[in-house]
């Protein structure tokens, strides 16, 4: 069985306070994009889980999230025998745009399918949130308002037509780091998150891009200035806005041709400011 992991990117983040067990309340617009790590499923006589990853630097073992998902279910519903999973990963590594997350969501409806669990999109929701906060929007994917820790869903209508530039620095910024060196006191502006969906429901993608906003990004870009100059390059190169994705480093532009995209693209790659660069559409969720 062969699955697509698609990645995300956050067009409105913003965070209302912390809570007791030190996750974040969050108010954030989800958007999956054609970007997309590759899994291979197959069953196998012997019980256990083989993974293996394309790049060696990443885990093949309880760490990986693809490992917890598979577990989680197999666990649960006691399923004799085990799998294979080969992963092949194309989504930047820890870049803010949901790789791992969207991984473990595959895998979750995978081994639903495989084994023919019967779970409901729902009941996989339900189980996907003790993997990470981002994998429950991941399995249902589209555009959607996240609140709680992100695992509160709404879906809203899809987004104008647009093409999305993705610019990812040379570096990694891990999420728990970015969420415990945030001065939520010290937030200056919190993006319009209802005046965007608002846009979006009107089909207003002018109004939507000017609304944009990510409050991680004043923190991240401070320790990273070269996230601010891959914002700069894209919006002098006509982007109608650009901006971090999640805790980042991964820079995002949005574009209302594929030709000004195509043209900001070849500037960016020679720019040597971004180590991947790669552009793309939307997903809708059908
Ligand atoms: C920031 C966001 C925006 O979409 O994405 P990324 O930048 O990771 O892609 C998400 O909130 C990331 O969600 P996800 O990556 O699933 O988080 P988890 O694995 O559950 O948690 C990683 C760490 O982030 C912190 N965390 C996460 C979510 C949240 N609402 N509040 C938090 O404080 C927790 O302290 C945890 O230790
Ligand atoms: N399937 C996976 N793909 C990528 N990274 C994974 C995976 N499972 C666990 N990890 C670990 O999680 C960390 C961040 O992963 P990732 O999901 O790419 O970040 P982000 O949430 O910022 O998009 C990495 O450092 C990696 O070691």
């Amino acid at each position: 069985m062969r699955l697509r992991a698609l990645a995300k990117i956050n067009l409105g983040l913003d965070i209302l306070g912390k809570r007791e067990d030190g996750y974040h309340e969050v108010r954030m617009i989800m958007q999956t994009i054609q970007m997309y790590d590759v899994l291979e499923i197959k069953k196998k006589k012997a019980p256990g889980i083989s993974l293996s990853v394309n790049y060696p630097y990443i885990p093949c073992d309880e760490r990986n999230l693809v490992y917890k998902a598979a577990k989680l279910l197999m666990d649960e519903f006691q399923v004799k025998g085990g799998v294979t999973i080969r992963l092949e990963k194309f989504i930047p590594v820890a870049a803010g745009m949901a790789g791992g997350s969207s991984d473990a969501a595959a895998t979750l409806v995978g081994i639903n399918r495989l084994f023919k669990l019967g779970l409901s999109e729902r009941e996989l929701m339900d189980r996907a949130v003790k993997i990470g906060a981002d994998v429950p929007y991941c399995i249902m994917r589209g555009t959607a308002l996240a609140e709680g820790i992100g695992e509160k869903l709404t879906g809203i209508t899809q987004v104008p037509e647009c093409f999305v530039l993705i610019g990812k620095p040379g570096i990694n910024v891990s999420t728990r780091a970015a969420y415990e060196s945030l001065n939520l006191s010290g937030i200056q502006n919190h993006p319009d998150i209802d005046g965007m969906i608002q846009d979006i429901q009107n089909g207003d993608l002018q109004g939507m891009t000017a609304k944009m906003g990510n409050v991680f990004e004043p923190g991240i870009i401070g320790q990273y200035p070269v996230i601010q100059e891959i914002k700069d390059l894209m919006e002098s190169h006509g982007a109608l806005k650009a901006m971090m994705s999640g805790s980042g480093p991964t820079v995002f532009g949005i574009f209302d041709s594929q030709e000004k995209m195509d043209a900001a693209a070849k500037i960016l790659r020679e720019s040597n400011l971004a180590k991947t660069v790669f552009g793309t559409r939307v997903f809708n969720r059908i």
